[in-house]
């Protein structure tokens, strides 16, 4: 029996009055990497935000169905939201380092989660998660220069050290690599691989070599449907379904 980390069942999402994704099940394993993928406006995002409640700061979005983590549902009233997002952490389209130094951005973390009693803790959680972000090299000694100062790729390494240094068991990434150049995007890929196993990852993206290159699971959506979910090989050479066969094949998207 596979051990899945989390688990969606009939999961819907509205905004308002609009339905963004309809009764979506799925599950994400640990030795996995999921990859969503779609066209514009099919509710990748969405759904993604729903795996450690991002939606809760959308006024208008609302969350029907059950999402488990460790079979514990995620929204029921006894949840700690920060903590939940601690475990499941979130690196998003744009870099978004804090305004302060490399070792800052690191640090703040497993700081405010009291995961360092002393300072020579911090250092090591500091330096264990550059090192796993694959940024250690580059910045070890500039640790208090600013992290916007850093370049685009870097600042999206930094995010992801930022996120693993908090102990995440999950990964959301949504469309990481979108605002790289394609070698920054890479060494992202490189480290999705490094990444895989230790966390499960999921991946928001609309580049379909992407989705083949960096997961083993993919999960088609369209119209706020999922309409195909199984192996990144099977998906991508022999789609069960009409709609996904064409949008891998370029015929709309
Ligand atoms: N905050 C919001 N308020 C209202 N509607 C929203 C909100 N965020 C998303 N939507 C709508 O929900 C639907 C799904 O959007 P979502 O961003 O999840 O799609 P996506 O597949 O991630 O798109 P993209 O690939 O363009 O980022 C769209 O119709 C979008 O307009």
């Amino acid at each position: 029996m596979t051990n899945h980390k989390m688990t969606a069942r009939d999961v819907s999402v509205y905004y308002g009055q609009k339905r963004a994704i309809d009764n979506v099940s799925i599950d994400v394993d640990m030795d996995n990497v999921t990859a969503f993928i779609g066209p514009s406006g099919c509710g990748k995002s969405t759904f993604l935000r729903t795996l450690n409640r991002m939606n809760d700061t959308v006024a208008s979005a609302r969350v029907e169905g059950k999402i488990e983590l460790d079979g514990h549902d995620i929204y029921s009233p006894d949840m700690d939201v920060v903590q939940l997002r601690a475990r499941v952490g979130m690196v998003f389209q744009k870099p978004n380092p804090f305004p302060k130094s490399i070792y800052e951005n690191v640090a703040y973390g497993p700081r405010i989660h009291g995961l360092a009693g002393a300072k020579s803790d911090l250092d090591q959680i500091v330096e264990k998660s550059l090192r796993r972000a694959g940024l250690w090299d580059e910045v070890k000694d500039r640790l208090t220069d600013s992290g916007t100062a850093l370049s685009g790729g870097q600042q999206q390494r930094l995010c992801i050290a930022r996120a693993i240094a908090v102990d995440p068991e999950v990964i959301l990434m949504d469309e990481p690599c979108s605002a790289l150049d394609p070698i920054a995007t890479a060494k992202i890929e490189e480290l999705i691989h490094e990444l895989r196993g230790r966390y499960a990852i999921v991946i928001v993206t609309h580049n379909m070599q992407q989705a083949a290159r960096v997961s083993q699971r993919t999960a088609f959506f369209h119209l706020g449907t999922l309409v195909e979910y199984g192996d990144t090989s099977a998906i991508f050479t022999n789609p069960r379904e009409e709609r996904t066969k064409d949008y891998i094949t370029g015929r709309y998207g």
